[in-house]
Parts: C-alpha cells; structure tokens; sequence
C-alpha cells in the first residue's frame, strides 16, 4: 500500500507522564483516519508529532516513505501537511478573513492577484464569500474553524490533520465540513469526540485507550 503516514512505535510522554507507548498506524493515499477517545489520553499531542510540531517523542514518523528525523526534513513536506489545531486563538496571521487566506497561498510563492482569485474560489466553495472583508477576531467560533480551513485548504496539502474540526460549529456548518471533507481526495487523520460526525467520514476509526491505538470496531 502507497503510505502518507507511517508511524512506528511511536511513544511520547508529557513531563513525566506516559501518555501513550509503541503506537503503530498507517494512513494510505487518500485514506480517511478517525481516532477518538477520553479528554487528556494524548490525542492532540499525537497529532501535533505528525504535524511535525512535537519533536520530543521515541519512535519514527515517515512521511510518504521518508523518515522524518528533525524539522530540516520535516521542512521538505511543509506544503503537503496541512494541520488545523484544536485551538485556532492564534492560527490567523492577518486581520481580515480573504488576506489571511491569500497569506496561506502567498508563502509558497504565488502573486497577489492569482493568490486573490485563489481565495475567493476557496470561499466560495467553503460557502462563506460573504464574510471575505470582514474582521476574523468578530467572526464567531465557528466561522473562523472554517476560514482556518480554507487557509489550510488553498495550499492544495496531500494531508490533512484536523483536530476536532467541528468543535465550535452548528449542526447546519457540521454538515457542511462534511460535505467538503467527503468530496476532498486527500489522506486524513480527524479527531473527534463526534462519533456521528465521524462515522459520515470514515469507517477507519481508532480508539486512543490505555496508551495504545486499538481498532474501534
Ligand atoms: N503544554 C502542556 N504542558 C503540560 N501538559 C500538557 C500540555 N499540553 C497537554 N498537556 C497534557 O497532556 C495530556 C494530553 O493532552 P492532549 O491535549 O494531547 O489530550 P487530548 O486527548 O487531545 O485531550 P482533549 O480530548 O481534551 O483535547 C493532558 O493530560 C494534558 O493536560
């Protein structure tokens, strides 16, 4: 099987606390992962070493293949890896929703007036053209998980990490991140406490339980 993720034996822990110990799992091209499980086993912190923001963990993560030994090689598939975390407070880097979409595109290189066309079609798609001017620190939770995702978006990642992507959202926006989350062709690992919400993405669910990632069905 062609692998986006390989994690093998992978053990971190948190100061001196354990939080989960030769954990193995393999996210195949375009495959769709979900993990849930209890508030504090280490969910987050799992995700956080794939995204290549936790370094200090035993075992080897690879990406496509490649181990990943440090954040040089991390760097090489910064543009593959698109990582929405469970706490968006300081995810934004610019003021309004459609500049802080275009930034996303501008860091790899694109010009200012396709980056703008870009971000209006992602909008778009994302059903929230509407809020394009508006200030991101006056949008409610839930809109700005969804700019957060189409700044995520926009780079085209081969990976998406999402991190309870439908904590802040109505049931009518949940339905819509589903909605794009299922036309999306892109290998996914979501976290969720939502089984609902999950079972409409993915038969493929883990359980984090007893320091270790267990089939859920
Ligand atoms: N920056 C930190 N400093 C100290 N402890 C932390 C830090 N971040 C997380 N922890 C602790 O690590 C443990 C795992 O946290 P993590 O956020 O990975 O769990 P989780 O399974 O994602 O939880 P939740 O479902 O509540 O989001 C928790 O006990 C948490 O208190």
């Amino acid at each position: 099987m062609s692998c986006s993720i390989t994690l093998k034996n992978i053990s971190y822990s948190n100061k001196d606390n354990l939080l989960f110990k030769n954990i193995n799992l393999s996210v195949g091209h375009e495959e769709k992962v979900a993990i849930i499980g209890s508030n504090g086993v280490g969910k987050s912190s799992l995700l956080k070493i794939i995204a290549g923001i936790e370094e200090s963990f035993l075992g080897e993560l690879y990406l496509f293949h490649h181990l990943i030994k440090d954040k040089k090689d991390y760097k090489k598939f910064r543009f593959e890896v698109g990582y929405l975390p469970q706490d968006i407070s300081s995810f934004f880097l610019s003021p309004t929703v459609i500049e802080d979409v275009m930034f996303s595109l501008r860091t790899t290189g694109i010009n200012k007036d396709e980056a703008y066309q870009k971000a209006l079609e992602i909008l778009e798609q994302l059903e929230i053209l509407h809020l394009k001017d508006r200030i991101i620190y006056e949008l409610s939770g839930g809109e700005q998980k969804i700019v957060a995702l189409a700044g995520i978006l926009i780079t085209k990642p081969k990976i998406l990490l999402l991190d309870e992507p439908t904590n802040a959202l109505d049931e009518e926006s949940e339905k819509r991140i589903i909605k794009i989350l299922n036309s999306i062709k892109k290998s996914m690992i979501i976290i969720s406490h939502h089984k609902s919400f999950i079972e409409q993405l993915t038969p493929t669910i883990y359980k984090l339980e007893n320091k270790k990632l267990i089939d859920y069905k």
